[in-house]
Formats: structure tokens, C-alpha cells, sequence
């Protein structure tokens, strides 16, 4: 059985996945024809080197701005390799790429700018030291033309003093007595004693080494890079952009916000804090702030026609994720009328991702739970006219004939009800073997999201696939308070963790079992993070029902796991209280906290429990899922625990992922006795 799971595991992993496309300017051939280039990025599990690759590839669309009239690639795909960053220009001509690659050993960071078929720059950041490591991340991260296409920006992380210890060897400049010597040491860096050891704090899970960003441009002809100084100390910048002419820069500032020096504070720096848009000005230097001071915002876009900037906006310190962006579904929004249209109503797909926009030139990647991703390209229709658009196919992806899946919408029943945000449904995806026998009773795989303000969508999902293929059932949940069904679903959950979204989760299995097909004896349960934490809670809380669980990285103990987390603020407002970062914890605020976690009925489990732990993990730390190992143990409940060293919360590097994969199926399968 394992050789054949191993097997199938391996055949759905090669389906890769679209994470980019850019649009080229449009050219005209020599007969008259106007076309574009699409340039595609894509990532792919690679088992045997176990890891994820990065491809490209590249396509070509003529149209006449209106509709295509004729498409297909331009040549195979090509793997990317140390491509941290890149970005074509504007006009199309060149291209920046910030490159990392080791020379005898040691990691280098370089600027490229490539011209037609040439490399025509290859800049050492590394040994210009004009900062640190450049950032790659979706966070802060950014490399961005100038209109005028001769200057680059980007962001680094600040250049720290050099540290070094008071009894270093030729630390004392009274030792000295060689002339070179004294002079060899004027030149060298300045550096401060003592501070070797100095705890920098970073921005937390996933960004980790990642303190102080700094707004980096590099002048191309004169090979020259300066740190935009001006800004001032009380912010990390990051998302940049240029304003119109080049004249200055517009960025996102996040806000340090220090508590009171004399209280008890739990953490200053994280990213959901109070964030606003700046604009600084490169001639005068002067750094104004353009949105509220008392927001947190993201995501700045320039429109087209540099009159706007449009972003993102939400209340501070909230429900992670709670209602400010738009996603799912392809919807077009007029900025006039404010009427929002779907672009994708008349299709069976089941998720549609916009990957760029370029002068009305979409280029999309939809994919459904028994269809890996395609790319699709076609132009906006017209105001009005959204029913007759229409897409053309650049890469297709084959249906999985084996997996069936729907969309299931549930009530709530009155009693649980939420009286302050009342009527609120709820939805789950159910992937079924197709052409099973009508008295088959399939088991049954429950798995809720984590978050817990995220959600499932019906696109292709590596291991519910391959569940459904080896012949489970499988309950993707999207409990009230997920994302993407309004602001009123969020705010219902917090301070009803544990409850609502158990009962929820509960609520949507048994009446998946009302409809028949799957035998109730067979029902496991899984989930990374906040869906460990419902997983634990369902076997605590309905012992008898579940036959084994599955965890990955799980909240346990919120009132252990808030001084350890990268972001303590998510344990207060889930838990039900306000955030403030000098809140001094009080005994009835952690009894609250452990009220509502798994931890608290951990004495009526029975269900054999996997626990999948990251070493690295920052927001869940391992600590959490040691806890429970180890109170299970204390109470003969069958455990294992699988420890994945440099793995951080989502134990997404492919050795893990697959080996996570392997070890849940079999645990469920052992638990189960099929
Ligand atoms: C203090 S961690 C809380 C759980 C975590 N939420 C936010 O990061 C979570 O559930 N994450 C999900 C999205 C996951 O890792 O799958």
C-alpha cells in the first residue's frame, strides 16, 4: 500500500503551479500585427532533490487590444535558478534581476540588468556594503523601475555596525605600536564593542533575520546605490513604488509602536500592527505621510493613468486577515458605480486567480479540486458586457476522472445561531471517489482550515487529491469565520474559538453523514495550525466519534502559546479581548484562554494521534505540540510524533511535506484498519 500511495503522491505532485505572469508592452509586426509577450512563472515539488523548482515559460498573444486572435509559447520551459527577485522593464527592453550565489563558498547578493540577448551589469551588493541582505519576501519586498528606466528600487535589510567584543584580539588601538598596523586599522570599519550578542527582533514567522528594512535605490549608469535616509526611525518601510516623473517614492510605513516603558509589553513589532502609505520626496528628502495614522494598510498600486494610488485598508490589531481584500472569485470592480461583476460565472471552474493585468489584457490561473492549474488570457470586456467574455487557453490541464467534488452550504441550527451576528451560513468542499458503488461506504478525511480567518477554495489541493485517489472522502470546512463571506463572518468568531467553529465543523460532518456514502465509524480528522487546534478540539470534545487525528503545528494551550508566538495579539482577540501591545495579563484573561483550547479536554481523547512538528516554527511554536504529546502520553493515548528539523509553521519544504503526507495516510489507514 505505501509503494502504491508513494506512487500516486509522486503523479499529482508534477501538476505545477502558476505563482507569476507579466505582460510585455504591445509590438507591431511588420504586417501589421500587434502582439504581446507573456512571460510565465511557475513552481513544481522536485522528490528527487527534494525541492520546490522554479520554471518559466514563455507565450506569445496576438490581439488587436479587443480580443485575441491568435496565441500559443514561445519556446520550452527553463528553470530559474538563485532568482530572488526580477523584473522586466517597462518598455520591455531590459530586465533587473537580483540574483544570490555562492563564490567559494560564501553567499553573494547581485543586481543584474540584462539588455536583449546581453548581461550588460552584474553589481556585488555584498561587497558594496551598502546594506544587508536584500528582501525577497511578498511583505516588504520589492524591485521596481523607474519610469525613466534608469534607476532601481528595492529593500534591504539596514546595515548594522560591526560588533565586536571588548577582549578581541587587537581591540586595544594602545597596542598598536607597528605604523601600518594603526593605519590598517583606521580603515577599518567602525565597530562597536560589546554588542556582539545584542538580540535584534525580526518581523517573526517566515521573515526571520529580517529587522530593519531600508528603501535601496541603484543609479544604473553610475553603478551607485544610496539608502534613502529620511525616513524616519519609527518605521519599516516596505511595498515601494515611484510617484509619477520619478520624483519621489511612495511606500508603506509600519508604525513601532512602543508600549508604555513601565508596563508589561508583549510585543511591538508585528506585521498586523498600524501600518499608513508614505510618500518621500528624492530632491527635498522631506518624507509626508498620505493615509491615516490610525489604520493599517497594504498593497499600493498606481493606476494606469498615475492619477491613483488605490491600497488596502483595515482596522488595527482585529481578526487576522478580517475583511480588506478582494480574492477568489475574478470580479471586476467599477470604481465609479461600485458594482462588482463576475468575470467567471459561466464556467465549472472552481477558482480563478488573476495573475496580472495589463491595459485590459488578462492573463488568469483557474484550476478546481479535480483540475490542476491551467493558464487562461483573455481582454476585459466592456462595461456592461462582462456575460460575453471570453477566455483562451495558453496551457491546459487535464481533469482528474477519479475525483468528484461540490460545494455544500450549511444553517446553522438555532441553537447555535450567533445572537450578536445572526443568520450567518457557512460552506464546506467535499471530495468524493467518482464511480464507487451505491452501498460503498467510503471513510471519511474532516479537515478543517486554520487561520482561523482563511479559507479552502476549490482549486487543486495536492493531498485531498491524492486522499480522494486512494480512496477517501475528504470535508474541506469553511466554519463561520472564514474569509471571502463577509466582515460580519469574521467578527463572529472571535472570542468564540472552541465553540463555534468546532460545533460548525461538527455540524457540517454529521450532515454530511445524514446524506449517506460514508460509513460513521470511519471519520478521522485534520488540520495544521488553527485546524490542529479544531482537530484536537474535536477529538477532546466528541471522543467516540473520531477514530484517529492528524495535526500539524497546532494551537494547544493559547495561554502558554501567547508569550512565545510571533504574534501575540492573534491569542488576545481570538480569545476574545481587545489588543493592546501594554496589556499586562491578568489570571482570569489566561483562565479564558486555556477555557477555550484544546488542552482543556485532552483528558476524554481516545483517538490515536500524528503530530507533524516544525523546529523553526515561530508562530505555533513546537512547544505547543510537546505539550499535548506529552499530557496524551500521561494518559495512554496512542501518539506519534514526527519533528521536522529546519521547518518553520507550514513544514512546506518538499522532504517534509511529503513525508508528512505519507506518515498521515498510513496513520489513518492503520486507525481505521482498511
Ligand atoms: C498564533 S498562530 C495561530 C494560527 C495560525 N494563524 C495565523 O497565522 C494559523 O492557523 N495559520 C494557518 C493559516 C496555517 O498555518 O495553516
Amino acid at each position: 500500500i505505501p509503494d502504491y500511495i508513494a506512487k500516486i503522491y509522486r503523479e499529482q505532485s508534477q501538476y505545477p503551479s502558476l505563482s507569476r505572469a507579466d505582460v510585455g508592452p504591445v509590438i507591431t509586426s511588420q504586417y501589421g500585427g500587434s502582439y504581446s509577450n507573456i512571460s510565465t512563472e511557475w513552481t513544481q515539488q522536485d522528490l528527487e532533490r527534494n525541492e520546490i523548482v522554479k520554471f518559466c515559460r514563455q507565450y506569445i498573444v496576438f490581439h488587436d487590444n479587443k480580443s485575441i486572435v491568435y496565441s500559443g509559447p514561445s519556446g520550452n520551459c527553463t528553470e530559474i535558478k538563485g532568482e530572488l527577485l526580477s523584473q522586466d522593464s517597462p518598455s520591455g527592453e531590459m530586465k533587473a534581476v537580483m540574483r544570490e550565489c555562492s563564490i567559494k563558498g560564501e553567499e553573494k547578493q547581485f543586481l543584474e540588468i540584462w539588455h536583449r540577448n546581453r548581461k550588460i551589469k552584474s553589481l556585488n551588493l555584498t561587497e558594496l556594503k551598502k546594506h544587508g541582505k536584500v528582501y525577497e519576501d511578498d511583505q516588504f519586498g520589492c524591485l521596481v523601475w523607474s519610469h525613466s528606466e534608469t534607476h532601481l528600487l528595492y529593500v534591504a535589510e539596514k546595515k548594522r555596525p560591526k560588533a565586536e567584543s571588548y577582549f578581541q584580539s587587537g581591540s586595544e588601538s594602545t597596542l598598536l605600536v607597528d605604523e601600518d598596523e594603526v593605519m590598517k586599522s583606521a580603515k577599518k570599519e567602525d565597530s562597536v564593542k560589546g554588542d556582539q550578542f545584542v538580540y535584534y527582533e525580526d518581523w517573526g514567522e517566515t521573515l526571520v533575520t529580517k529587522a530593519t528594512p531600508v528603501l535601496c535605490i541603484l543609479d544604473i549608469e553610475g553603478n551607485n546605490v544610496s539608502v534613502l535616509e529620511s525616513i524616519p526611525d519609527s518605521i519599516s518601510p516596505g511595498q515601494a513604488f515611484w510617484a509619477p516623473n520619478d520624483t519621489g517614492v511612495v511606500f508603506v510605513g509600519w508604525w513601532h509602536d512602543t508600549a508604555d516603558a513601565n508596563s508589561f509589553t508583549m510585543l511591538c513589532v508585528f506585521l498586523y500592527a498600524r501600518s499608513s502609505l508614505f510618500y518621500v520626496d528624492l530632491t527635498g528628502g522631506k518624507c509626508e505621510r498620505l493615509s491615516s495614522d490610525s489604520a493599517a494598510v497594504c498593497s499600493p498600486r498606481l493606476s494606469p493613468d498615475l492619477c491613483r494610488i488605490v491600497y488596502l485598508e483595515c482596522e488595527v490589531y482585529g481578526p487576522h486577515q478580517q475583511c480588506n481584500k478582494l480574492c477568489m472569485d475574478l470580479i471586476v470592480v467599477d470604481t465609479s458605480t461600485d458594482q462588482v461583476t463576475s468575470l467567471t460565472s459561466k464556467s465549472n471552474m472552481g477558482s480563478w486567480c488573476l495573475l496580472t493585468i495589463h491595459r485590459d489584457l488578462m492573463v488568469v490561473s483557474c484550476s478546481s479540486p479535480n483540475c490542476p492549474p491551467s493558464l487562461r488570457v483573455g481582454f476585459l470586456p466592456v462595461s456592461g458586457s462582462e456575460d460575453e467574455m471570453s477566455w483562451v487557453t495558453l496551457e491546459e490541464a487535464q481533469t482528474q476522472p477519479e475525483i468528484d467534488w461540490q460545494i455544500l452550504s450549511f444553517t446553522p441550527p438555532p441553537e447555535e445561531d450567533n445572537s450578536q451576528y445572526p443568520g450567518l451560513d457557512y460552506e464546506a468542499i467535499l471530495l468524493k471517489p467518482k464511480d464507487v458503488t451505491e452501498k460503498t461506504k467510503l471513510p471519511l478525511i474532516v479537515n478543517p482550515h486554520g487561520g482561523p480567518h482563511s479559507v479552502i477554495v476549490a482549486e487543486w489541493l495536492l493531498s485531498p487529491a491524492v486522499f480522494c485517489s486512494v480512496g477517501f472522502g475528504v470535508l474541506l470546512v469553511n466554519y463561520r469565520g472564514s474569509i471571502g463571506y463577509g466582515q460580519d463572518s469574521i467578527l463572529s468568531l472571535p472570542g468564540n474559538v472552541g465553540t463555534q467553529d468546532v460545533k460548525d465543523v461538527q455540524f457540517a460532518v454529521e450532515s454530511v453523514l445524514k446524506q449517506g456514502g460514508f460509513d460513521r465509524e470511519k471519520v478521522v480528522v485534520t488540520g495544521g495550525s488553527h485546524g490542529g487546534f479544531l482537530a484536537c478540539h474535536l477529538i477532546g470534545q466528541y471522543p467516540d466519534f473520531y477514530k484517529a487525528c492528524a495535526a500539524r503545528n497546532p494551537v494547544i494551550n493559547l495561554a502558554s502559546m501567547i508569550g512565545s508566538t510571533d504574534i501575540p495579539d492573534w491569542c488576545m482577540v481570538e480569545a476574545g479581548f481587545d489588543y493592546k501591545t501594554n496589556t499586562l495579563l491578568s489570571p482570569a484573561m489566561l483562565e479564558q484562554m486555556l477555557n477555550k483550547s484544546p488542552i482543556k479536554h485532552v483528558t476524554q481523547v481516545k483517538a490515536p494521534v500524528l503530530l507533524a512538528l516544525g523546529e523553526d516554527d515561530r508562530r505555533v511554536p513546537n512547544k505547543q505540540g510537546l505539550e499535548y504529546y506529552k499530557s496524551l502520553k500521561a494518559f495512554n493515548v496512542p501518539v506519534r510524533l514526527l519533528w521536522y528539523p529546519d521547518n518553520n509553521h507550514s513544514l512546506s519544504k518538499v522532504d517534509a511535506e511529503s513525508d508528512g503526507f505519507m506518515n498521515i495516510v498510513l496513520w489513518l489507514i492503520q486507525h481505521l484498519s482498511l
